[in-house]
């Protein structure tokens, strides 16, 4: 029998029948009738309590007494807030005083009777970059007064200049400490608040426009990866990539294609961990109806596993970020304890208490108890009964006192809610100050293990009956301390790991397949002679790998063991070869290479990624044949590597990627599922009016490859600036002469829009580049809505002054008028009303060519519209072009 999703009451994230969609009619019918059942049915008229958490958190001890009762009013409170300004430092500076001068003071006091609106910037947070205001989401929105500000807030986040983001999210990437070289591993990454926040901290120092460093932003759910995946876009990053594993096995990528590579060890590493979440309860109120205690015990092994994981992937010296939203000591500092006990040594708290200046929080907890479902306290294991020890891991518990204070849990942090109005988090921030003692590369031979060991008989007995293991017992008081399978690279940490991994699917399978293969090797290199060469069984399996038939990496597993990660891709070979990404394209041709995913009977190896099936990403060739027309036309320098330059189904749009994030992912298709990466820099839209080149800038990647361009770049003045972003598409005789020059002196086509402060035109301080369009006699800018309204309020523009213009606009269209041949169209830029922001969208979004035509005969000349169907590696709201579909937008391109 299958039950109905969704349905069953207490079946998975059902309330039974209290859970069916309704309509707002329905809804208010159902709670003028019914106000109970109402009540029940949406959570956020549920009362908010949970008998079980209050007994659980006053037990646990984590809030002192006296601020018992302000924590629970808080916790009932929704949150307020909050957002950082982001983009490189004179941007955000720019961005800052506009926001204070033309918004915030507008509203400090409103004197209406209203509460004002005292927005505060947090203390913590460098340069006043974060603010916080009283007021939450909703009611912004709903405030007329705060009509104005609302938009600002959306207009500049869907731009990327602002994120909105809960205070206490931005405490981890910041405890980081990014700089431009480091590379970086965001483990539990989606939907990427905190991904974009390390991003935009990569790219900082506004000098560096490629910034040696990257981001690898990891997430387990293939869905959510696409979330982070428009989150990321807004950046515009070419040094980051998104990829899709489960991080408890995250496989290592090698930064080579030798025979023997050396695998990424990264320099920071976020472990924001999958938790109970209880500290998001005042933004997800349905938290109050489902919290029982054993949501932080069910997460606790996931917890350790991943963050083991994130320590064997950081390099020495280097730092962690763990962190949850959750305020269970279960999910925290226990998770914490366990590793740095396991680690012996190699790994340390930080004292961070001197990095966040004006943040209050409580200092990590050195005691807690476990509490079972029937509500008994535990403080030992020794105190809870067999079944329940069988059940959840015995590093759930408090540590003896002394052990706490030998790894200095007092160093990680606690924020409550009630603190600074915040939703409630733990951060713990660790340093790796040598090599874990599982990786050490010293391995002891049998002879040193029995020196070692208490009872050498039985190490000298296990060393030799299990050969594919290696003992090591140098540490845990004489005790074992793992063995190693080195056939499956798996890490048995405790004597029963080690009995279970032997007896379990996986060494099995992998004892198979040894022989298996060994076998086959034995047929296939036995030589006319008969004479036979054998290889080792490491040789065995690396060449398997190299044929993309399996990808040893380790990682690890369900069982806390380290593993075979049986990752793959579909390569394709011919019978006896293996054909790497780079020979295929160093094959210049027009034409993309054979797909390498799709499945096909003969010689192809097929090995599957789990989630959507990703199109595979196929570099430039150095010689490719696309490339010299689009250097000549834009001068491009011999400093741009071509072969930086992907694509993923066509040719028609092209992406830049930074070199190591190129490398990265040349050397490891078969090894990782990556997602996306990239941003656009050029797209393919040919135009009678520019025969010698099809390719037309992008603004998502303009930013990191203008640097190489040194043609069709034009120098503009402020008051340039403000003509091409307010108009859709200006004459040329309406930019300044200087520019004029500039202009006439190119051919028609793709062009680049440069505007840089001078002692003449200082204001704003800070270079604006855009890309647009050089028409036979206007000029127009190919670049979001949202950005040209942050352009213009750069430059001092009130968005309201040609709101006229509008006006006169609108009326022409609802009279149905054609707009006048040969006059240029005003901008529609969103004034007051909701209708009018309406018009804004729809004006904008479509493609507007022919109707804003500025001559007559270049009504013929319009190019083909070129459709981004092939624009699969970013999503579908692309409208970084000016939107609408690109090129046909042009003047009079
Ligand atoms: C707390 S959220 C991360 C929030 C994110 N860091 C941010 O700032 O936007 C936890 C994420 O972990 C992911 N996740 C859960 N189990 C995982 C696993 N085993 N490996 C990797 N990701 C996992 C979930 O899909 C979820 O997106």
């Amino acid at each position: 029998m299958t039950r109905k999703k969704g349905g069953g009451r207490g079946g998975r994230g059902g309330h039974g029948k209290f859970r069916q969609k309704r309509s707002k009619e329905e809804w208010e019918a159902m709670k003028r009738e019914n106000p109970d059942l109402a009540k029940q049915a949406d959570y956020k008229l549920a009362p908010k309590q949970n008998a079980e958490f209050e007994t659980y958190y006053q037990g646990i001890g984590i809030v002192p007494e006296e601020e018992w009762d302000t924590f629970m009013t808080s916790l009932r409170k929704p949150l307020p807030t909050t957002f950082r300004i982001t983009g490189s430092r004179n941007q955000a500076q720019e961005l800052l005083k506009i926001i204070k001068g033309q918004y915030f003071s507008k509203f400090m006091s409103r004197g209406d009777g209203h509460p004002t609106l005292e927005p505060k910037s947090l203390p913590w947070y460098p340069d006043e970059l974060a603010w916080q205001i009283d007021f939450t989401k909703k009611e912004i929105k709903n405030d007329q007064n705060l009509k104005r500000l609302h938009r600002f807030l959306m207009s500049e986040t869907e731009s990327g200049n602002i994120s909105r983001q809960e205070a206490v999210s931005m405490i981890p990437p910041l405890l980081l400490e990014i700089e431009p070289h480091h590379k970086i591993l965001d483990m539990c990454a989606a939907p990427g608040s905190k991904t974009a926040q390390l991003i935009e901290m990569l790219h900082n120092d506004e000098n560096i426009l490629v910034p040696e460093g990257f981001v690898v932003a990891n997430d387990r759910d293939n869905k959510r990866c696409y979330l982070m995946t428009h989150q990321v876009k807004r950046i515009q990053s070419p040094n980051c990539m998104i990829i899709n594993h489960d991080a408890r096995v995250l496989p290592n990528m090698a930064t080579s294609d030798d025979e023997n590579p050396q695998f990424v060890k990264y320099d920071r590493v976020l472990c924001d961990v999958p938790c109970s979440g209880d500290g998001t309860i005042r933004k997800n109120p349905d938290i109050w109806k489902r919290w029982n205690v054993n949501g932080a015990l069910n997460l606790h092994g996931v917890q350790k596993k991943v963050l083991q994981r994130g320590l064997e992937l950081l390099a020495v010296g280097g730092r962690l970020v763990y962190s949850t939203c959750s305020l269970n000591p279960v999910e925290d500092e226990a998770v914490i304890l366990t590793l740095i006990k396991q680690c012996e040594g190699a790994i340390e708290l930080v004292d961070v208490s001197d990095k966040l200046t004006g943040l209050k929080y409580s200092k990590g907890t050195y005691s807690w108890k476990v509490r079972s479902r029937d509500g008994t306290w535990y403080e030992t294991k020794e105190q809870a009964p067999e079944h329940f020890n069988n059940k959840w891991e015995t590093s759930i518990y408090p540590p003896i006192i002394l052990e706490a204070q030998d790894a200095k849990l007092e160093r990680c942090i606690r924020v409550l809610p009630h603190q600074q109005n915040t939703g409630a988090f733990f951060i713990a921030v660790l340093q790796k100050t040598k090599e874990l003692p599982w990786n050490t590369k010293v391995e002891k031979t049998a002879e040193q293990v029995i020196k070692q060991r208490i009872d050498p008989e039985e190490a000298k007995k296990l060393q030799s009956e299990y050969e594919h293991f290696t003992f090591n017992f140098t540490c845990n008081r004489g005790r074992t301390s793992y063995a190693k399978c080195n056939l499956c690279n798996t890490m048995c940490s405790a004597r029963n790991d080690f009995t279970n991994h032997l007896s379990g699917r996986r060494h099995k399978a992998s004892l198979e397949k040894l022989e298996l293969e060994t076998e086959k090797k034995i047929k296939t290199e036995a030589d006319e002679d008969g004479d036979v060469k054998m290889e080792t069984k490491q040789e065995s399996v690396d060449n398997e790998n190299k044929e993309g038939n399996g990808t040893v990496t380790s990682g690890t597993t369900d069982d806390g063991n380290t593993e075979l990660n049986g990752n793959h891709v579909n390569v394709k070979t011919e019978p006896g070869t293996s054909v790497s990404i780079k020979e295929e394209v160093d094959t210049a041709s027009d034409e993309p290479p054979a797909k390498r995913s799709r499945p096909n009977n003969d010689g192809e190896i097929q090995v599957r990624f789990t989630g959507h099936r990703e199109d595979p990403f196929y570099f430039c060739a150095k010689n490719d044949p696309i490339w010299p027309s689009i250097k000549n036309f834009y001068g491009i320098a011999d400093t741009f590597n071509i072969q930086q330059v992907m694509y993923r189904n066509m040719k028609r749009i092209l992406y830049y990627v930074s070199e190591p994030v190129r490398n990265l992912v040349i050397n490891n298709t078969d090894r990782v599922k990556f997602i996306n990466l990239g941003v656009k820099c050029f797209s393919n839209a040919p135009s009678p009016l520019v025969p010698d080149c099809d390719f037309r800038l992008s603004q998502d990647g303009l930013l990191a490859i203008q640097g190489h361009i040194e043609g069709r770049r034009v120098l503009l003045q402020k008051q340039d600036v403000i003509t091409i972003l307010s108009n859709e598409n200006p004459f040329i005789c309406k930019l300044t002469s200087k520019c004029q020059g500039d202009v006439y002196a190119l051919d028609p086509g793709s062009c680049l829009f440069h505007f840089k402060p001078s002692e003449s035109d200082p204001e704003p301080n800070v270079e604006i580049v855009f890309c647009g369009w050089r028409g036979k006699t206007s000029v127009r800018s190919f670049v979001s809505k949202d950005e040209r309204s942050h352009y213009l309020r750069i430059c001092g523009v009130e968005l309201s002054d040609i709101q006229s213009e509008v006006q006169k606009k609108k009326e022409a269209r609802d009279d149905d008028e054609p707009g006048p041949s040969g006059t240029e169209t005003p901008m529609l830029v969103p004034s007051g009303d909701e209708a009018e922001l309406e018009q804004w969208n729809k004006v904008t979004d479509v493609p507007r060519g022919l109707e804003v035509d500025d001559t007559e005969d270049s009504r013929l000349s319009f190019p083909p519209v070129p459709v981004d169907n092939d624009d699969k590696n970013n999503d579908d709201d692309d409208n970084s072009d000016g939107g609408g579909n690109n090129g046909a937008e042009a003047a009079d391109g």
